[in-house]
């Protein structure tokens, strides 16, 4: 074959050939064969058909071309044979993928490490997440089901598909293959893929897989609520599942919980009616009052009684704008629970429309240390208002927002539409001090009750070990069990301490720090309780002159300025 030299070569002479000089080969194209050197030889062709068929007749260059006719065709062969089995393949068989950051990666492999087939597998990885699962549903056969005990504890080991085979199974009578990719995400981020191929041509199966997948996910987590909140790429990530918490481990006063849980139901149960009405299908419920009160408990709670997932929406979280916040409330389910903590916190400002435009550098200012530090959010009050019930809001969702300052919210935020229904939580009322130490003290169950015997007395050694030098601690250990009340015991107890506690005076999470150090000493938590309250009295004077602020009176300490 010509060298692209040579080729270069018989062009160019071909091209600077005078008629004259014209090279033999380039007579012979043109049919004449010059026999006397003074007459004028044949001329180069002039038109296009010649130039081709001139160029053609160079044989370094046919060789090029015929060379690029044939990887063209072979390229084109191996593009429509590669095109052709992914068709066969794909009509055999179906293929789907999970990516981490997605909750259907985590029933995925809940269910992958819940199946038999991992008895025999040679290569598996072997885990103690738990995929946002509290329960016993992914530990390893053999493994002790005590849940309380301190080896085995929440950190139950399972068996899953290893990254550096491939592995198959049968459901149902079809032959499945997993495999396990580690891609690189954003920002370098080692990300996950499961994929999983099922030989099969009906694409029911591999809807019946995934429904079990969910429903084996979903059984695990029944006793718990899922947690949701934001990642930086502005993705929801579930982070936890909490244990539910049952209503009546919560005590406000009468009605509140009764409000809340009915009008939330009757929510959830009214699309057709919204709709019906060209009504947004969406319900806002501010929670506002003192702090420590049970607001955030309370949701968490009717989250449980409701069978919802909660998304945390935290407005202050550094890089969140306005665009960012309306993409996740976009993004929310249909059917949850959205909670946005602190509204008020959000912004260093207080939050109201006036002051949107406000700079911030005369927030936090240092002249002025008192107020507060300036907010790393870009999170304005329009865009919040607009993210709320603008066109991306997602229907269907139930809002909660929580504030220790009902006062310093915009109107506009508050109006109905937005946020529904207000209800305050005040500081503990006696009632509520009554039902929270019955709460407390209440037996568990039968075995409690009848657990009434006291701790064996110390033996010698351990009393002599008593009069040595104590051990540096504080607080109250819960070590040692004493004899458990009866109910009609707890309730005579409980009127008792309802009657030494103060109305409103104390918030229900310092009531219950208290009750806490006495959890095995239930008379002694009334006895000792005037000489707490006396003590958080003077405590919260000195508080008072070192921040320079007037004293509370008991009374209004309600951690709110106004009725709605
Ligand atoms: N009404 C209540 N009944 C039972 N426990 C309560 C109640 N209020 C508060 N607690 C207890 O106090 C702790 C704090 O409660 P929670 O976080 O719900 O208060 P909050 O009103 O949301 O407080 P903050 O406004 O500071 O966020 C929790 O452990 C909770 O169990």
């Amino acid at each position: 074959m010509a060298s692209p030299f040579l080729l270069v070569q018989q062009v160019v002479t071909a091209l600077t050939a005078k008629p004259g000089n014209a090279c033999p080969d380039t007579r012979a194209v043109n049919g004449t064969i010059s026999q006397d050197q003074t007459q004028p030889g044949p001329s180069f062709p002039a038109d296009i058909s010649s130039i081709i068929a001139f160029l053609l007749s160079l044989s370094a260059l046919g060789d090029w071309f015929k060379l690029i006719v044939l990887g063209g065709v072979l390229e084109t062969c191996r593009r429509l044979a590669f095109h052709f089995y992914r068709k066969i393949y794909n009509s055999f068989f179906i293929t789907a993928t999970f990516e981490e950051d997605d909750s259907s990666y985590d029933w995925m492999m809940v269910w992958l490490s819940s199946q038999p087939f991992w008895k025999q597998a040679r290569d598996v990885q072997i885990t103690t997440r738990n995929f946002g699962l509290n329960s016993n549903a992914i530990m390893i056969e053999g493994e002790p089901e005590d849940s309380s005990s301190v080896v085995n504890g929440n950190r139950q080991l399972s068996y899953l598909p290893s990254t550096s085979s491939v592995h198959s199974f049968w459901y149902k009578r079809r032959w499945v293959r997993v495999t396990r990719t580690v891609r690189e995400g954003y920002y370098g981020r080692r990300e996950d893929v499961l994929e999983i191929c099922i030989l099969s041509m009906d694409h029911r199966i591999l809807n019946e897989l995934l429904i079990e997948a969910k429903k084996t996910y979903k059984a695990a987590e029944e006793r718990s609520i899922s947690i949701y909140v934001s990642d930086t790429n502005n993705n929801w990530r579930h982070i936890a599942s909490r244990p539910k918490r049952p209503l009546n481990s919560i005590v406000l006063d009468p009605g509140i919980k009764d409000l809340l849980v009915d009008d939330a139901k009757d929510f959830l149960e009214s699309k057709p009616w919204y709709s019906a009405r060209g009504i947004p299908f969406r319900r806002g419920y501010l929670l506002y009052g003192a702090p420590g009160s049970g607001k955030t408990s309370i949701i968490h709670s009717l989250a449980g009684e409701l069978g919802l997932d909660v998304y945390v929406i935290s407005l202050s979280r550094a890089g969140l704008d306005d665009a960012a916040l309306n993409d996740l409330i976009s993004d929310l389910p249909e059917k949850c629970i959205a909670l946005m903590e602190d509204i008020d916190a959000a912004f260093s400002h207080t939050v109201n429309r006036e002051q949107d435009n406000e700079t911030p550098s005369k927030l936090g200012h240092p002249d002025n240390p008192r107020s507060p530090p300036a907010s790393t959010s870009r999170i304005t009050l329009s865009g919040l208002l607009n993210a709320l019930d603008g066109v991306g809001a997602q229907e269907g969702r139930i809002l909660f927002a929580t504030t220790n300052k009902y006062n310093a919210l915009d109107p506009a935020l508050c109006r109905p539409g937005r946020m529904d229904i207000h209800v305050e939580f005040k500081l503990a009322s006696k009632y509520q001090a009554r039902e929270l130490y019955r709460c407390f003290y209440f037996p568990d169950s039968e075995s409690d009750e009848e657990d009434s015997a006291e701790k064996p007395s110390k033996s010698p050694s351990e009393k002599d070990s008593s009069n040595s030098e104590p051990t540096s601690f504080s607080g109250h250990s819960h070590q040692s069990r004493k004899r458990k009340l009866r109910p009609a015991e707890v309730d005579v107890l409980a009127a008792q301490f309802g009657d030494v506690i103060p109305e409103r005076e104390f918030s229900m999470a310092s009531l219950q720090g208290y009750l806490m150090t006495f959890k095995i000493r239930p008379e002694e938590a009334i006895k000792d309780a005037p000489a707490w309250i006396e003590k958080e009295r003077a405590e919260r004077v000195k508080n008072a002159k070192a921040a320079d602020v007037p004293v509370v009176p008991a009374s209004d300490a309600t951690g709110v300025d106004e009725e709605p």
